[in-house]
């Protein structure tokens, strides 16, 4: 497997308190890669770490198939990154923050700052100073600030933070295209399940410092197991039926009134019409699904009871 970057076993400590721990995450090349969890669960700091901005306490750091040191400038310039709020200068245009970042950066070519300003939709922001900026012009500067060295990874700390509903989905719109046009590797941070959930093609999941889980969209939705639900006024008799008579085995009682049947392929009026025959009375019969967030919130809050 071709990973972009990696965190072996990372482990951070502030001032005695283990904010991050023992933390083994991969991120595949060409990826977009959400990584979710609230506040404080200690995504700004591993994401520091990923670009050399903070020393892990423990365990190493691998970018582009490189142990990371800190003088690692070669691996550094193939990523670029927004954490925490990015700096302007208010006064001057986009364009003119663009050129003062690129001579920062050693790196000289005009044509790149107007394909990137047109990438990011700012082409049309002329001599506007950027203290006149929506906050969602900022977030699109930033953008284009990370991108106009061409990186090959791209790290976005809570990049839809505070934007509106139209904001959101033009960025959201720009993290697939330069995901599929520019085959930017991505990873994004949020505490928004529903933002990561359209976008990611791999979710991590943080608590408390801890990675939780590592998975693929994909497999998530494969998994996404269907049950039938069904409510009887005598539940243990239905219980009986269902194992007994119709070989069922896969069920779960969830209270005195409600099943929870997880063999596949059962269909409820079929199943509901054999319980007719056996004499059960049935007060409700249905298919359901967990949701993703069922999934993923179990996960965040730390219900180990996880399907
Ligand atoms: N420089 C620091 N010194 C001490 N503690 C810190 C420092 N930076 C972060 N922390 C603590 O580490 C924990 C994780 O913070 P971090 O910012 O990484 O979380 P996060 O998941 O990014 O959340 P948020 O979205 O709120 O930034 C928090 O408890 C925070 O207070």
């Amino acid at each position: 497997m071709n990973y972009i970057a990696r965190t072996i076993d990372v482990t951070k400590v502030y001032e005695g308190a283990e904010v991050v721990s023992n933390v083994n995450m991969s991120i595949k090349q060409g990826e977009i890669y959400g990584f979710l969890g609230p506040n404080g669960a200690g995504k700004t700091t591993i994401m520091k770490m990923l670009t050399n901005l903070v020393k892990p306490t423990t365990g190493e750091i691998e970018l582009f198939g490189e142990k990371l040191t800190p003088t690692s400038y070669e691996v550094l310039k193939r990523m670029g990154s927004i954490i925490e709020y990015p700096f302007f200068y208010d006064r001057l245009s986009a364009r003119e923050n663009l050129e003062l970042h690129c001579e920062y950066m050693g790196f000289h070519n005009k044509k790149i700052i107007d394909n990137t300003m047109e990438t990011v939709g700012l082409k049309d922001t002329g001599k506007k100073p950027v203290k006149d900026f929506s906050l969602g012009m900022k977030q699109r500067l930033g953008l284009a600030r990370a991108l106009i060295t061409t990186p090959e990874l791209l790290i976005l700390d809570e990049p839809i933070n505070g934007l509106d509903p139209v904001g959101i989905r033009e960025m959201r719109d720009l993290f697939k295209r330069l995901s599929n046009e520019y085959r930017i590797t991505l990873l994004v941070s949020s505490h928004i399940l529903g933002e990561i959930e359209q976008i990611a093609d791999t979710v991590g999941v943080i608590r408390g410092g801890r990675l939780v889980e590592e998975v693929s969209m994909e497999s998530i939705r494969g998994s996404q197991n269907e049950y039938i639900e069904l409510q009887a006024v005598d539940i243990r008799k239905a219980t009986y039926v269902i194992e007994h008579q119709l070989g069922l085995s896969n069920y779960k009682l969830v209270d005195d009134h409600t099943l929870r049947i997880y063999d596949p392929g059962i269909i409820p009026s079929e199943l509901n019409t054999k319980l007719i025959q056996y004499g059960i009375e049935i007060e409700s019969i249905s298919k359901r699904a967990h949701s993703l967030e069922e999934h993923f919130m179990k996960l965040v809050k730390g219900d180990e009871d996880v399907a």
